[in-house]
């Protein structure tokens, strides 16, 4: 495909579905939305003002009967991405699944076998940290070797408030998983154990919910990141890791933009949610999955790093449950995911 426009269907309209909706139609090029899959007829309304020319679908399944479609966008919650998947690869349609893959690692497997009889890589998975530039330029600094070997990485996840339905699972699930995914990245090696030490309770967290929580991530060569998942702060977004190197350390996150000095206060405005503190890195993420789908190729974390990511969450959910370093295993890589 060269010229035309990739044909997409959105699969959820929510947050994340309508924040890719409006940056498919305004931002990125070579692409528009033609289905807007989501139950919720309020919600479509509001997607489709965003999506000139889309129509609204109650399942994939219906889209993928009805409508014209190259590529999907998945980003209903989770627990459903199993189901919207599988049909895309029955298709042999590309897709970007929002993160987790699945909620667990059979689901994945299940996933990975599905795409494997489609006969060629098609799923693109939303951990967007990839794309964000800071995160890349720590990666080329661990891979030049210039600091000498990383030994440790500080990180911490830092939410205002957590939405309704958020329980304590999902600190690993919904939020840790990014670090989970990160840091392996980073690392260029597997997570091969787990920990979760939790702190004293912050009484600003819903009834119920025990956080903040410390996770501590242990990788092949040893590299040991703490990270601290703190989803009801109230003072703002943050994401923030400093990397301790044999001979240097390095931050980034720091995101205060202008700074003002007034009436003897500095005064520097900062993120209150991820659709801003990524807004670049969703940008480029979608952009270069747009231009590899059109190119019939991946170019970002696939189906591998998703079932990788959902080997350590349960892990992590073992380690929170039990108080105990769980280590992790994982199936052999399969051949059609050689790196
Ligand atoms: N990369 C990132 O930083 C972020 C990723 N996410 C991920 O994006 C996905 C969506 O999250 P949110 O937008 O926060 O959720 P949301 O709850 O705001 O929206 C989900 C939408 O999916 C719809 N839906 C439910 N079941 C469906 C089904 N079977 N088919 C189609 N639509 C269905 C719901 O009606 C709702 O409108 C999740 O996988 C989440 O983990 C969410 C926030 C940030
Ligand atoms: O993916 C995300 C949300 O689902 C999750 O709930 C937040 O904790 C993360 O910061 C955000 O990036």
């Amino acid at each position: 495909m060269q010229d035309e426009d990739l044909r997409v269907a959105v699969v959820g309209a929510g947050i994340m579905g309508g924040d890719h909706i409006s940056r498919l139609t305004n931002k990125v090029s070579g692409a528009r939305v033609v289905s807007v899959v989501e139950p919720d007829d309020g919600r479509a309304a509001s997607a489709l003002l965003t999506a000139p020319g889309a129509r609204q679908r109650a399942t994939i399944e219906d889209a993928l009967g009805h409508d014209d479609i190259d590529a999907v966008i998945v980003a209903n919650p989770g627990p459903f991405h199993e189901a919207t998947l599988l049909p895309c690869l029955e298709a042999g349609i590309p897709t970007l699944c929002e993160k987790p893959l699945t909620p667990d690692s059979l689901g994945a497997l299940r996933v990975m076998e599905a795409e494997q009889r489609a006969g060629r890589p098609l799923i693109q998975v939303g951990f967007m940290r990839r794309f964000d530039a800071e995160y890349r330029q720590l990666r080329e600094l661990v891979q030049s070797g210039d600091a000498g070997a990383l030994l440790a990485l500080h990180c911490a996840h830092r939410n205002v408030a957590t939405p309704p339905g958020y329980v304590e699972s999902m600190l690993i699930t919904d939020s840790v998983v990014h670090e989970i995914d990160v840091v392996a990245w980073l690392a260029d090696e597997p997570i091969t154990a787990v920990e979760v030490k939790k702190p004293r309770r912050n009484s600003r967290a819903p009834e119920g919910l025990r956080e903040p929580q410390l996770v501590l991530l242990e990788t092949a060569s040893g590299v040991l990141a703490d990270v601290e998942i703190n989803v009801n702060c109230g003072f703002g977004y943050q994401v923030t890791t400093d990397a301790v190197f044999e001979s240097a350390l390095a931050s980034i996150g720091r995101t205060t933009g202008i700074t003002q000095w007034r009436d003897g206060r500095m005064i520097a405005a900062e993120h209150t949610t991820y659709t801003t503190r990524f807004e670049a890195a969703y940008d480029v993420e979608v952009q270069r999955w747009v231009d590899a789908t059109r190119r019939g190729v991946i170019d970002g974390p696939t189906t591998w790093d998703g079932y990788l990511a959902a080997v350590v969450c349960e892990a992590a959910l073992e380690a929170q449950a039990s108080g105990r370093r769980v280590e992790v295993a994982y199936v052999d890589r399969p051949a059609f995911y050689a790196a």
